[in-house]
C-alpha cells in the first residue's frame, strides 16, 4: 500500500477535527478525498504529510510510519498545500531550483527545466511567481511538489478558483501524472473525481461516510428513477396510482419523472400501465443519478 490511515484521530482543543477514520490507497491509484467545507480533508492531508501529528491512530506511507521516519516520508511524498505558500518575489526558475536543492535533487538545472515543460509554463518561466495568474500558480506548484519524483502526491484542492479551461488543463496533468504515482486530492468537485478518480472517500464533520469506486457510489442509493413521455396529456395522480411508483415529478403535461426502489422494476409496471389505459409511450428511460446527488445525501 502507498497510503494506509488507521484510527486516525485529530483533536483541536476541545474540537474533534478528524475522528477514527480508516482508509488505503494502492500504489498508482488516484484517490479522491471530499467533504464539505471543515469537514477535516486538509487536517488528514497535513497529518499524512508529517506537517502535524495525529492525536490518536496510525499512518503509513510506502510503509513507513509517518512519525517513526519524517525524514525518509518527505523524500517519497509530494505535497501541494491548499493556500500554495509560493514565494511571490522569487521568479519561476529560482523557486523550483531552490526546492529542487532542498530536495538535493541532481543535476538541479535539468530537472527544472523537465518539471517546466512537464506543467506547460515554458511561457511563464521568466516571470516572478507574484506576477503569474492562479492556474499558472497551481502549476508552479505542482512542479515543486513533483520535482523530487516523489511516489506519492498529497494534493490539497489542487484545482480551486481556476477557471474553466485552467481546470481541464490542471486535472489532465493530474490524471497523467497518476498515471505513474499515487494520488491523493481533495476536491469539492464531484465532476472532477468521476473525471480523474479511481476511488473515493468522503468525510463529514470528522467522520468517514463513503470509501468506495464512484460507480459502486453511484449504485449505492436504493432509489430509481424513471423518465417517461406519454403520446399524450396524462395527469400526476393518474400515475400515482401505478404500482410500486413513490413519487411523481412533473416536466410537463406528457412528460414525467416516475421514482421507486430498486428491488421493483418499475418499468414492466408502467408499461402495463399504458396498455390498460391505452397510452402509447414515446420515451421510457432509467435515470443515471448523478454523483452530486449521492454526495448531497451522503454529506446533507
Ligand atoms: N489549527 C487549527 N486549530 C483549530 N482548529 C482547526 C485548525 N485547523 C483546522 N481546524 C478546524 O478543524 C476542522 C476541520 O478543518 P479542515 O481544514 O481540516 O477542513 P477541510 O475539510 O479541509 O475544509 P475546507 O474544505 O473548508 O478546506 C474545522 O472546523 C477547522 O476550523
Amino acid at each position: 500500500m502507498s497510503i494506509t490511515v488507521k484510527h486516525l484521530t485529530k483533536y483541536y482543543g476541545q474540537q474533534t477535527a478528524v475522528n477514527n477514520i480508516s482508509f488505503e490507497a494502492k500504489k498508482g491509484e488516484i484517490l479522491g478525498f471530499l467533504g464539505p467545507n471543515g469537514a477535516g480533508k486538509s487536517t488528514t492531508m497535513k497529518i499524512i504529510t508529517g506537517f502535524i501529528p495525529a492525536s490518536e491512530g496510525h499512518v503509513e506511507v510506502c510503509g513507513m510510519d509517518v512519525n517513526e521516519h519524517p525524514i525518509e516520508i518527505r523524500k517519497k511524498i509530494g505535497y501541494l498545500p491548499e493556500h500554495n505558500p509560493l514565494y511571490l518575489d522569487m521568479y519561476v526558475k529560482e523557486y523550483l531550483s531552490f526546492v529542487a536543492k532542498i530536495y538535493k535533487v541532481k543535476n538541479v538545472k535539468a530537472r527544472v527545466a523537465e518539471m517546466i515543460q512537464k506543467v506547460g509554463l515554458e511561457k511563464e518561466q521568466h516571470k516572478r511567481i507574484g506576477a503569474l495568474s492562479k492556474g499558472y500558480r497551481q502549476r508552479v506548484g505542482l512542479a515543486q511538489a513533483i520535482i523530487h519524483d516523489p511516489e506519492v502526491l498529497i494534493l490539497d484542492e489542487p484545482t480551486s478558483g481556476l477557471d474553466p479551461n485552467q481546470l481541464v488543463e490542471i486535472r489532465a496533468l493530474i490524471k497523467k501524472i497518476g498515471e505513474e504515482k499515487t494520488v491523493m486530492l481533495s476536491t469539492h468537485i464531484m465532476q472532477e473525481v468521476e473525471a480523474i478518480c479511481d476511488k473515493v472517500i468522503i468525510i463529514k464533520n470528522g467522520d468517514l461516510v463513503a470509501n468506495n469506486t464512484a460507480a459502486e457510489l453511484q449504485n449505492q442509493t436504493e432509489e430509481v428513477v424513471i423518465y417517461v413521455e406519454f403520446e399524450g396529456d396524462i395527469s400526476r395522480n393518474q400515475l400515482k396510482t401505478i404500482e410500486n411508483v413513490s413519487r411523481v415529478e412533473k416536466i410537463s403535461n406528457s412528460a414525467f419523472l416516475l421514482s421507486g426502489n430498486k428491488q421493483n422494476d418499475l418499468r414492466k409496471n408502467i408499461a402495463s400501465f399504458a396498455q390498460k389505459n391505452e397510452l402509447l409511450i414515446l420515451t421510457m428511460k432509467v435515470e443515471e443519478k448523478s454523483l452530486e446527488e449521492v454526495f448531497k445525501a451522503l454529506t446533507k
